[in-house]
């Protein structure tokens, strides 16, 4: 078993965590471990819990019942938060009247960071220039960049990015992953929500997903993705898998008719269907659908759209530490 004076600095475990407001369950008995050196997606549909899973993992917000923890403490109990734990949840905190880089020298004075490192991190995150125009012009994607930069200022061990890839384009979600990749390659925790598993799939190295505040899978993305296989379309699949069978390859018809080879030899596949006079008509790699398996994870429990969505709150019920929202009790 894993206690406190054992566990890894950047380990974040997360065990019956449950949150309700009022009646509702937001987060229901969620238990999922993330790794230091590995990018993990956290995902599910928009109202599935990840941000409310992220507030109590920060200490914003206090679970029903269940503990998150970073190295074995809860966020509250860090001895080091700011170099313990970075974070960015939203992209729009930022004091519009006031320029990017004056917003990071304010939080690098607050967290006993030198004036440098917000020069270091600007260039960094690929925003020297525009961090010294005031931030209420900021587009989506400055402003993703201005709260990594934000995030990473004391180096943190441990990263949570709430939906970083939200207003970038294809350039900027290209180099938000080799960003995270470097990082990770640092040995740092990084966990990384979002709602739409395509959007982050390239990035990943493990996926937790929920939908309904309740765990679905977890685990590295290869198995998310399956067996590799070779798909081949020809004029009578079944001949051809016998003559597979043959040599050693087993295989399945898929539903449209097409025969799905247990094997990435498409070569071996060809040759096979060759030797058999059978015509090929198409042969090509199998690779997962992953939006359709994420789809059908998490099928209709988007819950801000009211699908599944018995006991869903009509009003915020909770004060939230960091947005100052509305709401009273638990
Ligand atoms: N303070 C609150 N009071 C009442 N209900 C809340 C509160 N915060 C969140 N919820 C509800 O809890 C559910 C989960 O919300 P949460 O923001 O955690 O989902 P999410 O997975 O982050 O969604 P998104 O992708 O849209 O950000 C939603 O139905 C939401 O309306």
């Amino acid at each position: 078993m894993t206690t406190a004076t054992t566990t890894r600095a950047g380990l974040i475990e997360v065990t019956g965590l449950t949150k309700r407001f009022g009646t509702f369950t937001a987060v229901d008995d969620l238990s999922f471990t993330v790794e230091p050196g590995r990018i993990t997606g956290f995902l599910g549909p928009n109202g599935a819990g990840k941000t409310t899973t992220l507030r109590m993992l920060l200490g914003l917000i206090r679970p029903t019942s269940g503990t998150a923890t970073i190295g074995g403490h809860p966020y509250v109990d860090l001895p080091h938060p700011l170099s313990s734990v970075g974070a960015a949840l939203e992209a729009t905190n930022f004091h519009p009247g006031r320029s990017g880089r004056d917003h990071l020298l304010v939080l690098a004075d607050t967290a006993d960071v030198p004036a440098s490192r917000v020069d270091e991190l600007l260039e960094l995150t690929g925003i020297p220039a525009a961090a010294r125009k005031r931030a209420g012009g900021y587009s989506m994607g400055m402003r993703q960049r201005l709260g990594l930069a934000a995030a990473l200022l004391a180096d943190p061990e441990v990263l949570v990015l709430d939906e970083p890839a939200n207003g970038l384009d294809p350039e900027g979600i290209r180099w938000l992953r080799g960003f995270l990749r470097h990082l990770s390659g640092q040995g740092k925790t990084i966990l990384v929500s979002s709602h739409l598993l395509r959007e982050v799939e390239q990035t990943v190295d493990d996926v937790v997903i929920i939908a309904n505040g309740r765990l679905v899978r977890s685990g590295p993305m290869a198995g998310l993705r399956g067996t590799p296989g070779a798909l081949v379309q020809t004029s009578d699949p079944a001949a051809l898998a016998g003559a597979l069978r043959v040599a050693d390859v087993t295989s399945t018809v898929a539903e449209d008719g097409s025969l799905v080879a247990d094997t990435t030899d498409l070569r071996l596949v060809g040759d096979v269907a060759l030797r058999a006079g059978l015509p090929v008509y198409g042969l090509a790699p199998r690779t997962a659908d992953l939006e359709a398996l994420f789809f059908e994870l998490t099928e209709g429990t988007n819950r801000n759209l009211g699908a599944g969505a018995a006991g869903s709150p009509a009003v915020p019920l909770e004060r939230d530490a960091m947005t100052g929202e509305e709401g009273a009790n638990e």
